[in-house]
């Protein structure tokens, strides 16, 4: 099976010749308390976010708390954390019986709910709800979860932060071979948000995502500040982005600090809807809006002087200045008028037309 160049989400197409879609993740935004999670659902939809997306996982199905407390005490973004990464994950951890609730906001909202699961138990708990399914980068060695999210038959969308192209490949042969509706998103996995993450975010990456993967809908799943990232990859070809969303990035909490909120998603949305406009298709033309200017732009070949019926005509006759009329002569043209006779007496500046030569 081959990577198709698009898919459909409910009722929005992504990828080719489609406008970016935009996932606001939630994430553990939600600090456990499901009127947030309600309240942020509405405040992406608003910010002109497609999808509201949310990780599911329960402390005990994605990390070990004697894996951790080996580790020797919490490091890069888990630094500050005031508990330990077992506890942090149980408090984000989003309940089963949320479900019903989530998805019928993201309804009400207007917006398309998914999220990320963890666990096969939560891919099977989950899957009458959401009609399609995100990957995170850490799992992108977990080839059997891949396996089992790409046969649930939904487009799905894999990140690939802190991985080698092997990696990547390993996990698309796998994914590619059952379900070809697939989104590979390049990642860097820093939840710093600190600006030096830009020397690593390699964008570039997608360049060569679409050398492998010709056909494939490429995507950002992004943790770089602001939007400089996200223009970026839409410039090479990423149809969706995915960053964090809050209400309030001085918010305590895992996530808060690299997220954006209502403001910064809109500004980046509104800017993104630019760009794509400013993409056009490729094709190098007068455009509409050039009309004018190309003929106020150009220039024309005049006469230098005044010039009588059946002169020949010589360089030092000709002068090349703007404007440039419709049916005058361009500059480029200038050899082939040298030499030629005037069919009828012609002012200084007039510009020639070949019906005014012989
Ligand atoms: C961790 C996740 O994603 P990413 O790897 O894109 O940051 C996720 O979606 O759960």
């Amino acid at each position: 099976m081959n990577a198709n160049p698009s898919f459909f989400i409910e009722n929005k197409k992504v990828g080719a010749d489609s406008p970016v879609y935009f996932i606001a993740d939630i994430a553990a935004n939600h600090d456990g308390d499901l009127e947030r999670a309600k309240d942020l659902i509405f405040l992406a939809a608003e910010a002109g976010a497609d999808a509201a997306k949310f990780q599911h996982f329960t402390a005990e199905t994605i990390v070990s708390d004697r894996g951790f407390r080996s580790l020797g005490g919490q490091q890069s973004h888990q630094a500050g954390w005031k508990k330990s990464v077992f506890s942090v994950y149980k408090d984000a951890s989003v309940s089963v019986e949320w479900s019903d609730t989530l998805k019928e906001t993201c309804d009400k909202a207007g917006i398309t709910f998914f999220t990320s699961p963890y666990s096969m138990e939560l891919v099977d708990h989950i899957d009458p709800y959401v009609p399609a399914y995100k990957i995170g980068s850490g799992d992108i060695t977990w080839l059997e979860m891949i396996e089992y999210i790409a046969a649930k038959n939904k487009p799905y969308i894999l990140a690939s932060g802190a991985s080698t192209f092997d990696d990547v490949q390993r996990a698309m042969n796998v994914a590619i071979a059952l379900n070809g509706n697939v989104c590979l998103m390049q990642c860097n996995t820093n939840y710093t948000a600190s600006l030096e993450n830009f020397k690593y975010i390699q964008l570039n990456v997608l360049k060569v995502y679409r050398e492998m993967y010709p056909n494939m809908v490429l995507g950002l799943s992004d943790h770089t500040p602001g939007h400089a990232s996200v223009l970026g990859s839409v410039a090479l070809g990423a149809k969706m982005i995915e960053k964090h969303f809050t209400d309030d990035i001085s918010r305590d909490g895992p996530d808060h600090k690299f997220s954006m909120d209502s403001r910064t998603w809109r500004e980046m949305v509104d800017r993104t809807r630019e760009l794509e406009n400013a993409l056009g298709n490729g094709v190098k033309k007068v455009e509409a809006n050039e009309a004018e200017t190309v003929i106020l732009q150009r220039r024309a070949i005049r006469l230098a002087t005044n010039i009588p019926a059946g002169a020949v005509l010589k360089r030092e006759d000709l002068e090349v200045l703007r404007p440039c009329p419709i049916g005058s002569l361009p500059p480029y043209l200038l050899n082939s008028v040298v030499g030629k006779v005037l069919r009828q007496d012609m002012q200084q500046g007039e510009h020639l037309k070949w019906t005014d030569l012989e």
